[in-house]
């Protein structure tokens, strides 16, 4: 469904952010990604989207090279990839219910947009995205009023209203408290499971991202250099990604400290 061919970010300070990334993510499949700080993750996810321009390379989507695209077109087909963000991006001074909806914008006309008129369906979505995530009682509160869990599944109600194929997920967890974080993985894993979504999991946490997905690529200097299944993830697989540390304390363990053989 989605797959990378040379991609190639370089910023103009001359930063190689990615080196000729091929990557291929099947239809409904949820990717953990992960590496050192600086390693490539938030540009591979920006570039998928292009909310940061490739240098070159491809990225096609169901036969689609994003990269070619046009202004009109790229809008389009920037309805078929959620994105949910590590600090939520929400419009502070709307509410709950409001932030929703302006997952709709890309579908509704600018006036509807602009006086926020939204369709019956999508209300009744929204509506339905909300009790979903557990926050039907919140859709009028304002989105200052959430805590950082309930912030973020106003942005998965969000990505999800777009109705898309794709999401895009830069670390959505690095805000949020270890419980909190394990929470927003499970919701948006299952979320993918029931609306046979993919996925890219830009997530720091190792063992949170060995927990819940099936896979997992690991990316140093712009390079995968690891890509296979959770529990792979050797301490030496762990150093040829990370560099030298002692990753017993990393690798996933269960509720009683015992080393987790697969992901669930
Ligand atoms: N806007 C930019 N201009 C110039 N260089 C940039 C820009 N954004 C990122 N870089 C560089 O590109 C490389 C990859 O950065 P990127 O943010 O994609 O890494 P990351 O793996 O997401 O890191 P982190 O986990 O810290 O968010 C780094 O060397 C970074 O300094």
């Amino acid at each position: 469904m989605l797959r990378l061919e040379k991609l190639t970010k370089t910023y103009k300070t001359g930063d190689m952010a990615l080196k000729a990334i091929d990557l291929d993510v099947p239809s409904g499949q949820v990717l953990a990604l992960i590496g050192p700080s600086g390693a490539g993750k938030s540009t591979m996810i920006r570039c998928i989207n292009r909310l940061v321009e490739p240098t070159s390379g491809a990225v096609m989507l169901d036969g689609t090279d994003l990269t070619k695209l046009g202004a009109g077109a790229l809008r389009r087909a920037r309805r078929e990839m959620g994105m949910i963000f590590q600090e939520y991006a929400l419009v502070e001074r709307l509410t709950v219910m409001e932030n929703v909806l302006s997952g709709r914008l890309g579908y509704v006309g600018f006036w509807r947009s602009f006086l926020r008129k939204f369709p019956q369906k999508d209300v009744d979505e929204a509506f339905r995205l909300l009790d979903r995530v557990g926050l039907l009682h919140m859709a009028d509160k304002r989105a200052d009023e959430l805590s950082g869990g309930q912030r973020q599944r106003v942005g998965i109600c969000r990505a999800l209203i777009q109705e898309p194929k794709l999401l895009l997920v830069d670390e959505p967890t690095a805000s949020l408290d270890p419980k909190t974080s394990r929470q927003i993985m499970r919701l948006v894993c299952e979320l993918c499971a029931e609306r046979g979504l993919a996925a890219i999991i830009n997530i720091h946490d190792v063992a949170l991202a060995q927990m819940f997905v099936p896979r997992v690529v690991g990316l140093r200097f712009g390079e995968i250099v690891f890509d296979g299944l959770p529990n792979a993830l050797t301490p030496d697989k762990l150093t040829e990604i990370y560099g030298e540390e002692d990753w017993e304390a990393t690798i996933q363990k269960d509720e009683d400290g015992e080393a987790v053989e697969a992901a669930e």
